[in-house]
Order: C-alpha cells, then structure tokens, then sequence
C-alpha cells in the first residue's frame, strides 16, 4: 500500500479509536505499580519428599491435590520466598507484550471469528506478565556473575511526553555492525538502561505504551511471547502532553484493523470534515527538528465520529509520507513512541514500511494491554462486593414468631428439594456432556491415527510440505481433553514448587503408584486463556518424541487446570544462560542443543504444527542432559483452511521479520528463532536485548541480526548455522529438516556433555541465592 495512504489509514484508526473510546469507557484508572517477577525457577535440587510440606500454610496457601476441591488455590499462589530465585543483582526487564488468540483458536478449529482477544493467560497480576504485554528480563551483564535474566514485569505505559532529546544509544551492536552513523537528526533513544533488579510494572493504561519508564530508565524488555491479533489499536489520550489513562475499551467494535491483518475491518472512504471531537495533537507547529517532520498540516479540521462505529471515520486529516522528510501528520503519541524507541528521522526516511509495521505493533499491542487492565478492574470490584446481608429480623411476639418461623422452615424445605431436583438434573446433564464428549475424543484419536498413518506411508517430503496432508479444522472442546480421574488418588499431597511461569505455577508431585516424579502446571482457567489452554494441551497430547516434553494428562480441579507432564529435572535452559559468568557453553554443547531442539522442531512441523516460541526459556532439560521443547501455549496448528499464519505471536528479540511485518508466515519462523537462540547460548542473550522492545522489532526488520561479537571465538560452520537461521529470505531459509544435516550439527556432543554444565549451573544458582540470603 502506499506509504501516505497507509499513515493516513492508521491514524483515521488511532483517532476513531481514541474517540471512541474517550466516549464510551469509564473514566480511566491508572493501576498502581506493582513489581511483578517472574522468578528464576529452576526445579528444587533436593528431592521433594512426598510429606514434605514444603508450602507451609504460612508461606502460602497450601494447593493441595484435595478431592473436595476446597482446597485448592482459585488462582495460582504466591510461592515460598525460598523457591523463587532471589534476584541478587539489578537486572533489565523483559517486558512481555499482550496477546490475542486469533491463531490460538485454530487447534480447536473453531469456525474463523473476529479475532480473539487474549488477555493474559492469567489474571493472577503476578503472573499477568506473559500476556500482559509484559514479563521482563535482565540485561545480561556479563561482569556479573549474579544477573538474573529472567525477572517479569508487565510493559510499562506511560503518557508522559518525551524528555527533552539526549543522546541516542551507541550499542555496541549498532556500532559495530550497523551504520546509524548520523546523529544529527537522531531521536535520541534512551541511554541504555541501568541494570534494575526490580522490574517495573507500569501502568497499563497510560500512553503511550511504557514510553515514560523507557524513556526514564532502563527499556522493557520483552521476554514472554506477543499474540498480536492485527485488529486493535491502542487507545491514546486525545491530550497527549499529559500522563493520561484511557479506559480499555471492551467493544468488539472499537478494535481496529491493521493494514496487514486479514480480518482488519475497511476504513471508509474520505469524507467531509465533521463539528466534534477534534484529535489533532497540539502545539505541531512548535515542533522543531526531527519533530517538525510530523507536524500535522490540517490539524484544525475536524472530524465526525460515532461512538461505537469507529471505521466510519472521515479521511479528513491526511498524514502525508515524504520521502525526504519522513511522515507529517503523526498523532503526537506516536512521535514519542518512535522517539523514544530510539526510532530515527533516517529510520522513517529509509524504512517507512517497517516503522509502520512496529506502530502497528505496537497500537495492538497496547490494545490488548487494555483490555487486560480492564479485565483485571471488574474481577477486582467483583471481588470486592461485600456479601449480601439478610435483613435484620424484626421484633414479633412469641406466636407470630413461631408462625413464621415454620413457615420458614416449610420455605426452606421446599428450597432445598427444588435445589436438589435441579442438582440431579445438572448431574445428569454433564454426564451425557461427558459421555459424548469421551465419544468425540476417541473419534478424533482414531481420526488422528490414521492421519499419522497416512503421512507415515507418504515419506518425509510429504509430511513436511505437501499442504494436501494438512488436516481439517477441528473442534475440541476442554472437556474431551481433560481426564475424569481424581488426581488426588493419583499422586502424592506433597508438591514443591519448581517454576512459575505466566499461564501458571509448575510443581512436583510423585505419582503414588510407579514413586515417579511428575511435573503439573496448575493454571487459573477463565474464559480468556480457555483456547491457549485447550491449544497447549491438545497439541502437547498429540506430540509424542523423545525432544518433546511428554504430556501425562489434565485435570479440572475447581477453576483451576493442572497439567501433569514429565519432569524435566535439569530446569529450563535459561538457568544455565543465567550464569554466563561461571558456566558457557562451548559449541559441542550449543550444537547437541540446537540438533536436539531441531529434531523437536522436524517433528513438530512434520504435523503442521508451528511453535512460535522458541527461546531457551522453553527448552527444558533432563538431569541426563536430555534437551526437550516445552510451552505449546502458543503454537499454531495449520489446516487446510489455514495454511499460513498472520498473527503476531511470539517474543521480540527471537520473532522472525516476517512476522514481525505482519506476512503470512510459516514453520521457517520457528527456524528463525532457533537461531537467535543459539545466539543466546554463545552469549547468553540474544541480539538486540539491550533496546526497547519496539526498536529491537525495528532493528530486526531492517538491519537483520548482526554477527556474533566474538568472531574469532566461533568455527565457521557455527557461523554458517547462525547465518542459515536468520536467513531474512523466507524461502532461502532452510526448513528443520534440511537444518539437521547442517555439518555444525556435526560436532554435537552427547547427552552425557551437558550433564556438568547443568549441573554447575544449579551448584551457581544456589552459591548466588546464598549470598543472596546472607
Ligand atoms: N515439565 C517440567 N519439568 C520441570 N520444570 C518445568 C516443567 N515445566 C515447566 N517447568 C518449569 O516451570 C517454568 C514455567 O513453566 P512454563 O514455561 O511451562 O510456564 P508458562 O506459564 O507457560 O511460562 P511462560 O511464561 O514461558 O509461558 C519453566 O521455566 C521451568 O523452569
């Protein structure tokens, strides 16, 4: 699409959107700042034992496996102060953007609808990192041997306007390997962030999205996966100079379209300017400098907007694209944004497309980040309504209080009887519910065998590429899913926590006949994060490899879903990148790993599955050193239907170009973040880490990633890997299972040469958190 017409377009949508939304929501609250962390959890290195009551009632409610339910935690719990990595030393934040489940309903096969909009997969606010747009991670300091990488917190929002301009950043990545040479008309990005061990959790609803803190202190960082549905926008203050918290709006209608979505709803054609609700920012005339270049000319006219049908917005602000001088006519917040994402006049000049692409992100991001918040508010006051009170009882005599009070009980016994009629009746449905729901999960396991026996017999070439093996959309439900068992009867009560992620908290329990340890992932279930859930466990259930974490069964424990899977005692592979300092993997290492996830990934594919958050936080380990995907919250399956993905899913710093621009794409980005993990494991972070999340978007779409820093330290195949990976061309991109005959993969080690660094990874941990304590 034309540059001018797509700025015009997104800005018609920003001011519908604010507009609407400035209307029709309640007035905005900002939410306090809460630090929100997402610990270090790596599995307990003492063996849990099965009486052991390792959540003391006083350190926290004790989530038994009860029968009764009663119990049982509601929301994931806050975990025992010693099972949580202390964070010993400052570190960056991570911060996760928000996420919508567009793509997520496709495992259940729902029929294509509006675009899901997912708030985050827990409403626990100490787990809301994930999805809230938000979850943090240090910046690796690699004098440190004490950083801690992976802290949550959500994105930080914030109207304040842009400080005055300092000097942009000069990453050492930048300067060494990309030429962003012109300062003069540089928007100053922030100075790299101070390594701050308390992640900041700004407040949702202000805006621009996290600019105030970014600009202030240290960039989020995101770490925890995006779900971008293409269809929102953000909702800004129509006063952009002031710390402003705009009400989420709720409205289907109120979403916007982005120009790459395939279900962005039409904007209307131009129309004669309207009497109200002008938005034009002010004061663009005062702009100087780089600023100027936004400066809108027709910001006087004014526009006509119905609340609730903001695509029937006027084309009568026209923000120009000049590719001399960059974009005129930006909302003012979308200056700030760009200023400070570090993002340059030379950027718009030269990349105009990929800037728009991360203002599209990043509306949507914030979209979601709203809908959150406002999610959050009415649990909140739900929460907090004062039980009904019965009215007092008035005075009567002895006779007419004996009347009344058989007439009570007569009352009573009639109620009951109704209730237990009701009750016998609800039974019986859920039991039919049950029945057909146990018959449709064997037609769809029988269906699903012989798929696989179907691509059995085709051969490799077609398992992996012939679209005709795709499967149809299908629809599953939670309940064909999850087990009818009482897990109680089946693992032990002790459980320990080892891990806390933001769909939920992770245990270990022992599993009472065989004594073998099982891990369960306990998470709030709530009409939100329903299909992630249903997606994560269908697809876990039907993945069967030894480089896949292996799936036990699911459980329905009051609102809460536990997912008992195998345990992966050697913790995830981002405790070992954690202690760069003491432990560094050497390339034998970083190979085995990449070749174990590769054949992970091949299988994955060969099922027309896409991960779509690949990163070293999702590749657990076993104390054998064996290396195993984990996380499906986020993968995508393909059908016939739907053989491309759009959505925007995954984690900054490790998602493809080409979903980051919003393309189709496919199982190649997995193939991308691959790469960028391997990055990680040589050293220890991956590219990019010490931007904004918004300029690392930026960064990766038009720079690529640049080269490991220490050339010489690394043999050329490794190189040659890397380069493989993040091949920009999709189809030049090499799919998993040509990767696999890669002759880096070559000098992988065996399982057996992992073994120590695991080992000294926790040995560090645990010195760390006892320096910590002392
Ligand atoms: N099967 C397992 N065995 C051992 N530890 C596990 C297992 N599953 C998860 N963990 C631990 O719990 C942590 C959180 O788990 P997981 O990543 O699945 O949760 P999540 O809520 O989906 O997290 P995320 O925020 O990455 O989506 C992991 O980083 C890991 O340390």
């Amino acid at each position: 699409m034309d540059q001018s017409k797509r700025v015009s377009i997104m800005r018609e949508k920003f001011e519908a959107q604010t507009i609407s939304e400035a209307e029709s929501s309640p007035p905005p609250t900002r939410r306090p700042p809460q630090p929100i962390r997402r610990p270090n959890n790596g599995p307990a290195t003492t063996q849990p034992s099965p009486n052991s009551n390792t959540l003391a009632p006083q350190q926290q409610p004790q989530p038994s496996l009860s029968s009764s339910g009663n119990s049982l935690p509601k929301r994931p719990l806050p975990s025992p102060a010693g099972l949580k990595k202390a964070p010993p030393l400052p570190t960056q934040p991570r911060p996760a953007l928000n996420s919508s489940a567009e793509d997520n309903s496709s495992y259940a096969g729902s029929a294509p609808a509006p675009p899901i909009v997912v708030p985050p997969r827990s409403p626990n606010p100490n787990m809301n990192g994930h999805m809230n747009g938000n979850s943090s991670n240090s910046h690796s300091n690699h004098n440190n041997s004490n950083t801690v990488r992976k802290i949550s917190s959500p994105i930080n929002i914030n109207t304040n306007p842009p400080s005055p301009p300092s000097a942009p950043p000069h990453s050492p990545l930048m300067n060494g390997n990309h030429s962003n040479s012109n300062n003069n008309n540089t928007i100053p990005s922030p100075p790299p962030p101070p390594m701050s061990k308390q992640p900041k959790k700004l407040a949702p609803n202000a805006v621009p999205a996290g600019l105030g803190n970014i600009l202030a202190g240290p960039p989020p960082v995101i770490k925890t996966p995006i779900i971008s549905p293409g269809s929102t926008s953000p909702s800004l203050n129509s006063q952009p100079t002031q710390p402003t918290n705009i009400p989420p709006s709720s409205q289907q209608s109120s979403t916007i379209p982005i120009a790459t979505s395939p279900t962005s709803t039409p904007i209307s054609p131009p129309s004669p300017p309207s009497t109200h609700h002008q938005q034009t920012p002010q004061k663009d005339e005062e702009k100087k400098g780089f600023l100027a270049i936004f400066s809108s000319k027709k910001k006087n006219k004014k526009k006509e907007f119905s609340v609730g049908s903001p695509f029937n917005v006027k084309h009568n602000i026209h923000v120009d694209y000049n590719s001399v001088t960059g974009f005129e006519g930006l909302p003012r917040e979308w200056e700030v944004i760009l200023q400070s994402s570090g993002i340059t006049k030379e950027d718009v000049v030269e990349n105009s497309d990929a800037v728009l692409d991360v203002l599209d992100f990043h509306m949507n991001q914030q979209k979601q980040q709203q809908k959150q918040e406002q999610l959050e508010k009415l649990q909140a006051q739900a929460a907090k309504l004062p039980p009904k009170q019965l009215p007092p009882r008035p005075q009567v005599d002895n006779q007419a209080a004996a009347q009344q009070q058989a007439a009570a009980q007569q009352r009573l016994q009639q109620q009951q009887q109704a209730a237990a009629q009701q009750q016998a009746a609800q039974q019986q449905q859920l039991l039919q519910q049950q029945q057909a729901a146990q018959q449709q999960q064997m037609l769809q396991e029988q269906q699903l065998l012989e798929m696989q026996f179907t691509e059995s017999m085709c051969g490799d070439e077609d398992l992996e590429f012939n679209n005709a093996t795709l499967p149809e959309e299908s629809n599953v439900s939670l309940y064909e899913l999850i087990s009818q068992e009482d897990p109680t009867k089946i693992y032990g009560e002790g459980s320990t926590k080892i891990g806390e992620g933001a769909a939920g908290e992770v245990f270990v329990v022992t599993k009472l006949k065989t004594n073998q340890k099982v891990a369960i992932k306990k998470m709030p279930l709530n009409q939100q994060n329903m299909k992630l859930v249903i997606t994560e466990i269908g697809i876990m259930k039907s993945c069967k490899h030894p480089n896949i974490v292996e799936y036990i069964d699911s459980y329905l424990l009051n609102d809460s879903l536990w997912v008992a899977m195998e345990y992966m005692g050697g913790g995830c592979l981002t405790e070992i990148l954690e202690q760069f300092n003491t432990v560094k993997l050497v390339e034998s290492q970083i190979a085995y790993i990449c070749l174990e996830t590769l054949k992970g990934l091949s299988y994955v594919h060969s099922q027309h599955r896409i991960h779509r958050d690949i990163k070293s936080d999702n590749i657990l380990l076993g104390s054998d050193g064996s290396v195993k995907l984990a996380d499906f919250g986020y993968a995508a399956q393909l059908t016939k239907s739907k053989p491309k993905r759009i959505t925007i899913v995954g984690t900054p710093y490790w998602m493809a170009p080409e979903l980051i621009r919003g393309q189709n794409y496919d199982r190649k980005v997995d193939i991308w973040s691959l790469g960028i993990m391997a990055m990680e494991m040589a050293e220890s972070e991956p590219p990019y880490m010490s931007f904004p999340p918004l300029r690392a978007l930026f960064l990766i779409t038009t720079k690529g990633i640049p080269e490991l820093k220490e050339q010489a330290k690394w043999s050329d195949e490794f190189k040659d890997f890397l380069k493989k990976c993040l091949e920009k061309d999709v189809e030049a991109r090499p799919d998993a299972r040509q990767l696999l005959s890669h002759p880096f993969l070559k000098q992988a080690c065996n399982s057996n040469g992992l073994v120590p660094s695991i080992f000294e990874s926790k040995k560090a941990k645990e010195a760390q958190s006892k320096f910590s304590i002392m």
